[in-house]
């Protein structure tokens, strides 16, 4: 069965590359519902170098995208959105596209740099300032439907079908391929943390000055293990254990940057578009009333509805800035997440002018729940004064498809897997009467859900 499966799609590839009249061809049909970390996993079987993943908050939208058939990068520091957004235009049209009765349309998917003026570290080395691609195998699963796109080159593409044949066998066969486990921890470390206490006093101080309102400041873990972290198993894990946040991946090179983020930073379907506003953090309880409590408490704690009321504000006047109408409750609600609870307050714009979401999270990014208030100000002291390379972390990373509807979230609770090393990154939005060692304890809290996910239990 999988191997008639896979004859019919090899041929149905190779003659709509022979009838097509531009360079490249997306072809699409619907299949059976496959498990998309195993599908995930299977990239690697069939030496696709390059892997993503996406999934939405309510699992709606799932992506999982192997290899790569058009690469939109970028070094560019002030460009670097439209310049992705230009290419991704251009390079559709030499697209001729063959949906065969599926919903399904061409996406590119990728990210961005937290910021692009800071020097870039080895760590970071293969991820740029901008990178999306076109995957050359795309699986949705969308409304219930589950559908694999093909885009590549239509002309010498053998190679290519070659690879797809042998996936489509691998993905039917009875018998599924072996997952590994995860590896024993070996060591880990806080990265600066002196630095980065001296940087949270400091930049204290400079609010209270007046220099600026808000600062969001980050710190690394870094991690060894003893086997290399197989992305699949931290994907399955993340999975099962964030069910209500967006799950990513990115993986180029080798190097697997991943995570679990609750944070939307927007979203256009047509013409509306949807954005959260959340800041502001406690613990879970270890009881039922221990939680209400902290719940109760981080709902009243002024300093804590202050961080998150200039994220409110921003994310208002951005959205405003492009839509007719907007819709903002008055006050936050609490969003409880497997580890941690948050502020959280929904944004909805309808009759958006927007001419993609990209041009939106360009206006967006960052937020202050990510950077600070005023922006350009954070930006520079975080640039000054965080002991850190961010890299991607806290950075937008999504898709957009060719009419610019799309969906990007900020890639925070992340890390980034290097072979038997990972590193996992999370920041605090520090105020003029944020307690440092309070907002050291909320980034240990922010560290669990990679923590977890790679199997690392600290309870200290
Ligand atoms: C910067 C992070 O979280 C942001 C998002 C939610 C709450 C935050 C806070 O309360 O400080 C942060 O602004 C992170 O997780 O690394
Ligand atoms: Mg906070």
């Amino acid at each position: 069965m999988a191997i008639l499966y896979q004859h019919k799609i090899q041929e149905q590839l190779r003659f709509i590359g022979k009838k097509a009249n531009r360079p490249f061809i997306s072809w699409s049909e619907e299949i059976d519902h496959v498990d998309p970390v195993y599908f995930f996993s299977l990239g690697q079987a069939c030496s696709f170098r390059q892997r993503f993943y996406w999934s939405d908050r309510t699992n709606e939208t799932v992506y999982v995208g192997l290899g790569c058939t058009y690469i939109i990068e970028t070094e560019e520091k002030e460009q670097r959105f439209r310049t992705v957004e230009t290419e991704w235009k251009r390079w559709m049209e030499q697209t001729a596209s063959y949906s065969n009765g599926t919903d399904a349309v061409p996406i590119i998917f990728g990210g961005f740099s937290f910021d692009p003026f800071k020097p870039r570290t080895e760590k970071w080395r293969a991820f740029p300032h901008a990178k999306m691609i076109v995957p050359t195998v795309l699986l949705s699963l969308k409304n219930g439907k589950a559908t694999l796109t093909v885009t590549m080159r239509s002309e010498q593409n053998e190679e290519i079908i070659k690879k797809i044949g042998m996936l489509i066998r691998l993905l039917y066969q009875e018998q599924k391929q072996q997952t590994s486990s995860l590896p024993p921890l070996i060591t880990y470390k806080e990265v600066q943390k002196e630095e980065w206490f001296d940087a949270v006093k400091k930049t204290i101080e400079n609010i209270r000055k007046g220099k600026f309102d808000k600062v969001v400041l980050a710190r690394e873990a870094r991690l060894s293990f003893a086997d290399a972290i197989d992305p699949s198993v931290v994907l399955q894990q993340l999975r099962e254990q964030q069910p209500f946040s967006y799950i990513f991946a990115f993986e180029q090179e080798g190097q697997c940057f991943i995570g679990a983020s609750p944070e939307q930073l927007v979203k256009k379907e047509k013409d509306t578009c949807y954005s959260i506003c959340l800041a502001g953090s406690i613990r879970r309880g270890k009881t039922l009333q221990e939680d209400e409590q902290l719940g109760k408490w981080l709902m009243n704690d002024e300093k804590n509805l202050r961080e998150h009321q200039f994220v409110v504000q921003m994310i208002k006047e951005a959205i405003e800035a492009v839509c007719k109408r907007v819709q903002i409750p008055s006050s936050p609600q609490l969003l409880k997440l497997q580890h941690i609870q948050h502020l959280y307050t929904p944004v909805i714009g309808e009759k958006c002018r927007a001419a993609s979401v990209l041009s939106i999270v360009e206006q967006m990014h960052p937020t202050p729940a990510l950077g600070g208030t005023p922006r350009e100000k954070a930006i520079k002291e975080i640039r000054e004064a965080e002991p850190l390379d961010r890299g991607w972390y806290a950075a937008p990373i999504g898709w957009m498809d060719a009419e610019g509807n799309g969906e990007f979230a900020v890639a925070i609770r992340s890390g980034l897997l290097q072979g038997k090393e990972a590193s996992i990154f999370a920041g605090c939005g520090v105020v003029g009467d944020s307690d440092p060692m309070s907002e050291y304890e909320e980034t240990k809290v922010k560290f669990t859900p990679m923590l977890s996910a790679l199997g690392v239990e600290r309870d200290e």
